[in-house]
């Protein structure tokens, strides 16, 4: 077999076009949609990150402010910030790009992000709220990996489906995304016992550690989905996920590459999540 491959720059182009033509419509009722972008420190990958982020709303019409300090800020002017953006009617969305200094309490800056704002969905109110199904903003990351079985016709409900990582950005809100869908979800984790047991039973496996390679041919079901969320460097300095690619390929029924597979959806998503906080704030208005 020769897996489908799911192609996250191709969906992201269709989804950014409809995001482009929302933000027409609440820019010609006087609302453009603007997103504060924060970078705090010198992370050459966060760097990248955020300048993509800043350039795909350039590209589809929402506003943006960016606001880069160096890695000495202190936690109470970022939280002084935070405030500041949160007051900011042109401001409908606020991403703090993560990880922040050691020195900064991250889950107190995320607190401190009104939760209407949260564009990312990683405050404890929208946290909470997506466990019981009603979140403001679901997180990007797994949000586009929603999508992504969306378009590609794949039916979640009754399947088993394996999440590999257990972190709050994409884990634990994936899990909950998938139970929310009809999946019989399992997380592994680095202290699972047997990984490779869990991951044959799968019909879907979403991995997200940072370790590359982890998931090989051996631990795959002939015509699984198998998304890679992971971000890593090969011998040679090439972007990889945690999938062998080539190996798992040969099995899966369908595959996301990296790059080009789940990276572009965050960043999708975001601007989703931009536009429905302020098509919420218009419709307030
Ligand atoms: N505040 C947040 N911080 C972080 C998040 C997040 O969702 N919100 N997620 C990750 C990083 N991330 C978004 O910020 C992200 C990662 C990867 C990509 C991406 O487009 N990757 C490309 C390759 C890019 C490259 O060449 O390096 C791809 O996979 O094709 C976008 C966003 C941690 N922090």
């Amino acid at each position: 077999m020769t897996a489908k491959l799911i192609d996250g720059l191709a969906l992201s182009k269709t989804l950014r076009a409809e995001v482009a033509t929302r933000a027409a419509a609440l820019t010609a009722r006087g609302h453009q949609p603007g997103l504060a972008v924060v970078l705090v420190g010198d992370n050459p990958a966060s760097e990248v990150y955020v300048r993509n982020k800043i350039k795909a709303c350039e590209d589809n019409g929402i506003h943006s402010s960016y606001d880069r300090y160096p890695a000495t800020l202190s936690e109470a002017e970022l939280l002084a910030r935070i405030d500041a953006l949160n007051r900011d009617p042109k401001i409908h969305g606020i991403l703090v790009q993560l990880p922040l200094p050691s020195h900064i309490d991250s889950h107190k800056v995320i607190e401190a992000i009104a939760p209407e704002k949260d564009v990312d969905g990683f405050h404890v109110a929208n946290a909470g709220a997506l466990m019981t199904g009603k979140p403001l903003f679901r997180p990007c990351t797994p949000y586009g990996v929603m999508k992504m079985f969306e378009a590609n016709g794949i039916d979640l409900r009754g399947a088993n489906a394996v999440v590999i990582g257990r972190s709050n950005i994409v884990g634990k809100p994936m899990a909950l995304l998938l139970l929310e869908a009809g999946a019989t979800v399992t997380i592994c984790h680095s202290k699972t016992r047997d990984l490779a047991a869990h991951a044959r039973a799968a019909d879907v496996i979403v991995a997200a550690t940072g370790r590359r390679n982890l998931v090989t041919a051996d631990m795959v079901k002939p015509g699984a989905a198998v998304i890679d969320v992971g971000m890593n460097r090969d011998d040679a300095g090439k972007l990889c996920g945690d999938v062998d690619f080539a190996g798992v390929s040969a099995v899966a029924g369908h595959i996301t590459p990296v790059p080009g597979g789940v990276g572009p959806m965050t960043i999708t998503m975001l601007l989703v999540n931009t536009i429905e906080a302020a098509e919420r704030s218009a419709a307030q208005a």
